[in-house]
């Protein structure tokens, strides 16, 4: 485990980037450039606050997450991996959404480039991830941390066997919490004409008809074989979130509504009104199987415009 003094001394960056004891004792980055404050747990490699200069706050954090050691903290981003949602196929042992987001990422990279911070950490095999299966892979996950947020997030196999070695087949997200005014006065473009999976009615498979999505209950949607940005118009906030993404096919939006939010012990009662989930993903039939020594790459990249009109004015 890198300690405090490691982290500081290897790739501290002084007023730009330090590392700390964060809630909870997790250690943490917290980071400060000309364009955005920032902060990332080492846990999970999990990205809980990011705000451009001038703006509010881009993601919702849970002021009832938990953080503790092996605990997913709620909001951010969330890195979800090897699995999306409850581990399905011939294992269905280990946590919801895979144990990327509850193990101790190392760091490995960090420099300022422009206004923008570079930060790279990686994940390699665990005793945890060994016991669940995952033994030769490893994930590197870079973040541009700036103006607008880029998250990028790499997978390779690393079975030493080159021709006779096992596949490895893995699901993973880049699990966005938008902070966003009423979630009934959104208006989310993109995924119109799209095939999701509604998991609030058994994994029936519909499509969306509406080039624009509203929400009015709860909501727990993976798009599937979408490569489209989402556009998030948020007439609260006055502010158009722009969701961006390539080498993902799944698009999840989640919003756990008034009833769902109420039983979570991690979520306040009223928190689902500030929220919304639109998650870069590859998920379901878009899992991903890479050969030995293969590698893929996803990327978010997450921008904020102003908006400055009402809820009901367009109609796309
Ligand atoms: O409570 P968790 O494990 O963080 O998951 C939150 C939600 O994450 C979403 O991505 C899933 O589609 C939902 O089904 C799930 O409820």
């Amino acid at each position: 485990m890198q300690t405090l003094t490691e982290l500081n001394d290897q790739f501290g960056i002084p007023h730009v980037l330090v590392f700390a004891e964060g809630k909870g004792g997790l250690l943490c980055a917290q980071i400060t450039t000309e364009a955005c404050t920032a902060t990332l747990y080492l846990q999970g490699s999990h990205l809980v606050h990011w705000q451009p200069a001038g703006q509010k706050p881009v993601l919702f954090l849970s002021d009832r997450s938990n953080y503790a050691p092996g605990k997913a903290i709620r909001g951010g981003v969330p890195v979800i991996f090897p699995w999306f949602g409850a581990r399905t196929g011939a294992r269905t042992d280990g946590p919801m959404h895979g144990f990327a987001r509850t193990q101790l990422w190392q760091v490995a990279f960090a420099a300022v480039s422009g206004k923008d911070l570079h930060l790279t950490l990686t994940l390699g095999p665990t005793d945890e991830s060994r016991g669940l299966g995952y033994d030769h892979f490893r994930v590197a996950y870079e973040l541009i941390l700036g103006s607008t947020l880029t998250l990028r997030i790499s997978v390779v196999n690393l079975d030493p066997e080159e021709h006779a070695g096992t596949p490895m087949h893995f699901e993973e997200a880049l699990h966005s919490y938008l902070a966003v005014g009423e979630p009934e006065h959104l208006r989310i473009y993109g995924l119109g004409q799209t095939e999701f999976l509604d998991k609030t009615d058994g994994f029936k498979r519909k499509k969306q008809t509406d080039d624009v999505l509203t929400l009015h209950e709860q909501t727990d949607r993976p798009y599937l074989n979408t490569t489209a940005t989402v556009t998030v118009e948020d007439p609260d906030l006055g502010r158009r979130l722009v969701v961006a993404k390539q080498g993902s096919k799944t698009t999840v939006v989640w919003n756990p509504w008034s009833e769902l939010a109420a039983k979570m012990s991690d979520f306040p009662a009223e928190g689902w009104r500030g929220m919304t989930c639109i998650e870069t993903a590859n998920a379901a039939e878009n899992g991903i199987t890479l050969k030995p020594k293969e590698a893929h790459t996803m990327e978010a990249k997450i921008s904020v415009e102003p908006f400055s009109g009402s809820a009901t004015e367009r109609t796309q």
